[in-house]
């Protein structure tokens, strides 16, 4: 190999670890935040009876070799059938590799694809896209087929078809406009308005979760769980957010009737995990800030 393809070698290897690092990383701020309306945090397993922090820290760190492939094997290449299903193939097995380490709960399967689709997008402009790029790119990708798809009918397509409302497919092959045009304003906003980086980040869960067709939450709470969802984020943003006590108690509110229903916004939570990872690999002028410290095995 010439000393030139060597050094691109290297490169793209470095590039690689770090989208990977990074993403894993999201993945665990995500669910270290606390308190999330019915999701699992620090304080417990929210509306889960087989999910906890310590299952989803493990499932977390179990898709680092995952992201880390699809990073390097994207690296530098076109969005096209055959990048399709190199980057389906690869995220299924980093499903099947997350079933393997949770004893077969489905803790990120939302995460691997809204990450997957957005490292390999990144990975495709050699690492230095900006978001709108890097958006653009995993539209492209989650638009094409992919034939080698089992045909399989999932809760999402469930609740999707039964409520006709789009899903975590839709929401990748329309360029993530939760994460574009309402989580990463409202990150930036919170954070210029003075709010810590946690009540940041949970300010970003809320905005989406005003309008975000959760199919995580259909399938376990019906419309009047969507419902509920959207109204009770509404209320906590209206309140000032959740730096304000008026927002703090509207957050508490919006929790216990979340558990109420049995209703759980994994789908946004993915969203947001996917929020914080173009945050930090396509910084704009508002810098990402740590929320405290995690570790990347
Ligand atoms: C395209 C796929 C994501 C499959 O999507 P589909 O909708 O067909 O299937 P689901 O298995 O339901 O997975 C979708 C998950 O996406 C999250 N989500 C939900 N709504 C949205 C939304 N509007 N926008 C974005 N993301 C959304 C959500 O994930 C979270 O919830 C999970 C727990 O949910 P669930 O399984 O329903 O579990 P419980 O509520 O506990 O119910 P029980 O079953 O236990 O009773 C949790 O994992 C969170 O992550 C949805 O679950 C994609 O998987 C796919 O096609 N993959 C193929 C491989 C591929 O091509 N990969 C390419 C990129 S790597
Ligand atoms: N914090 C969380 N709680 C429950 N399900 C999730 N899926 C992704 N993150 C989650």
């Amino acid at each position: 190999m010439s000393p030139q393809r060597q050094l691109a070698a290297i490169v793209a290897e470095r590039h690689a670890r770090h989208l990977a690092v990074v993403a894993t990383h999201c993945l665990l701020e995500e669910a270290n935040l606390t308190p999330k309306p019915g999701l699992v945090d620090r304080r417990g397993s929210g509306a889960h009876k087989d999910l906890t922090l310590d299952l989803l820290e493990r499932s977390a760190h179990s898709l680092t070799p995952t992201f880390y492939a699809l990073a390097l094997q994207c690296w530098q290449r076109p969005a096209d059938v055959a990048l399709r299903q190199l980057v389906g193939r690869l995220g299924r097995e980093g499903e099947a590799q997350m079933m393997q380490t949770t004893a077969g709960v489905n803790t990120h399967r939302g995460a691997i694809w809204a990450l997957g689709l957005l490292i390999a997008a990144s990975a495709m402009r050699g690492g230095e896209g900006s978001v709108q790029q890097v958006v653009d790119g995993a539209a492209a990708l989650a638009m094409l087929p992919d034939d080698a798809a089992p045909k399989l009918f999932s809760n999402g397509q469930r609740a999707s078809s039964r409520y006709r409302l789009p899903g975590a497919r839709e929401e990748a092959q329309q360029g993530f406009p939760h994460v574009v045009n309402l989580a990463l304003p409202q990150l930036h906003l919170s954070r210029r308005q003075g709010a810590s980086e946690s009540e940041a980040r949970l300010d970003t869960l809320m905005i989406m979760m005003t309008s975000l067709s959760d199919t995580c939450v259909l399938s376990r709470a019906g419309m009047d769980g969507l419902e509920a969802m959207q109204q009770g984020a509404r209320a906590v943003l209206a309140a000032g957010g959740v730096s304000q006590p008026a927002g703090q108690r509207a957050l508490a509110r919006l929790d216990a009737h979340m558990l109420a229903l049995n209703a759980s916004p994994g789908g946004a939570a993915d969203l947001l995990s996917a929020t914080l990872f173009l945050d930090r690999i396509c910084p704009g002028p508002d810098a990402p800030r740590d929320a405290g410290p995690l570790s990347v095995r």
